[in-house]
């Protein structure tokens, strides 16, 4: 097994920014795996939502608080973050 400078890693051209690089991808990992959590925390909580409306009579799905929720993404992060929104909301109801 041939093991890989970090300057090869990195795609950097310096060691310097080769080091920094490497770094900042620890802690991008390390946000990455808070986000994942956070995600699976919110699918959860979530899922007792859909269940207990379901339970009551209810739909699964509410496209009016779905909206509200896409405009909230939409208004902290702009146009991606209502794609963001959505692949989480199928992540959390399913696809509908
Ligand atoms: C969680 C709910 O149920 C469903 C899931 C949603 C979500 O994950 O944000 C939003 C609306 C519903 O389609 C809810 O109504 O709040």
């Amino acid at each position: 097994m041939t093991t890989k400078t970090l300057t090869e890693q990195t795609g950097a051209r310096t060691d310097e920014a080769a080091s920094l690089i490497g770094d900042a991808r620890e802690r991008i990992d390390a946000l990455d795996d808070r986000i994942i959590g956070l995600i699976q925390e919110r699918m959860a909580v979530s899922a007792v939502i859909q269940e207990a409306r379901i339970s009551s009579g209810g739909r699964r799905v509410n496209l009016n608080r779905e909206m509200d929720v896409l405009a909230h993404y939409r208004d902290a992060l702009g146009r991606p973050g209502t794609a963001l929104a959505m692949t989480m909301l199928e992540l959390c109801r399913g696809r509908i």
